[in-house]
């Protein structure tokens, strides 16, 4: 990845106080969204972790994956497919399910991906903003594996979980989190 592109996300990111009821600083991605160049820059240098992958289909979850997935899905050439996060609207098709253990806000979520769009043979890269526990990364690849297709690693913007889960996850990213 170019010095350019880090220095001008660590540049473009807050960490913001939002007040005495909260007990921590919370993460500010705005200027990340805000800024044509790192915008235009974002998804060929995460799609260049995983270089000759061979990868057919990226996987990412709601929400903020919503905004990084197509990115990264339209530098490889591939299409994108949504991870649900459950307890709202439902689909009204059938959709394969997984439970995240506790993820960085202590959340067991449900993530549920359309059965039709994942297909057998898919080499999937899973994408995300941010990977801390990798609890939402981890149930992700459960559903592409459920979905018979192959879940070739997890690339983010910001790392920052251990080894162990970087290496069970292959997890790669732009930045860890010491740096924001
Ligand atoms: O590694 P983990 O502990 O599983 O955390 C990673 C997830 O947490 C964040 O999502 P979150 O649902 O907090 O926010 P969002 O709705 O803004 O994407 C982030 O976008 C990842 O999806
Ligand atoms: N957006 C975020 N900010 C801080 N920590 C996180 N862990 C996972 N997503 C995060």
């Amino acid at each position: 990845m170019s010095s350019d592109l880090t220095t001008a996300l660590i540049g473009a990111f807050r960490w913001n106080d939002p007040g005495q009821d909260f007990p921590h600083l919370v993460s500010d991605l705005s200027g990340w969204w805000r800024s044509p160049e790192i915008l235009h820059a974002l998804g060929p240098a995460m799609a260049g972790l995983f270089p000759d992958s061979d990868l057919t289909v990226v996987v990412a979850p709601e929400v903020t994956g919503f905004i990084v997935g197509p990115l990264v899905a339209v530098a490889l050439e591939v299409g994108f497919v949504e991870a649900y996060k459950g307890g709202h609207s439902p689909v009204a098709e059938p959709m394969t399910w997984a439970h995240a253990a506790p993820d960085h806000k202590g959340r067991r979520l449900s993530l549920g991906v359309r059965t039709r769009q994942l297909r057998p043979g898919d080499r999937a890269l899973i994408v995300d903003d941010w990977i801390t526990t990798g609890a939402q990364s981890r149930a992700l690849g459960e559903i592409v594996t459920a979905c018979g297709a192959v879940p070739i690693g997890t690339a983010a913007i910001v790392a920052e979980c251990t080894p162990e889960v970087t290496a069970e996850l292959r997890v790669r990213s732009l930045l860890r989190a010491e740096q924001l």
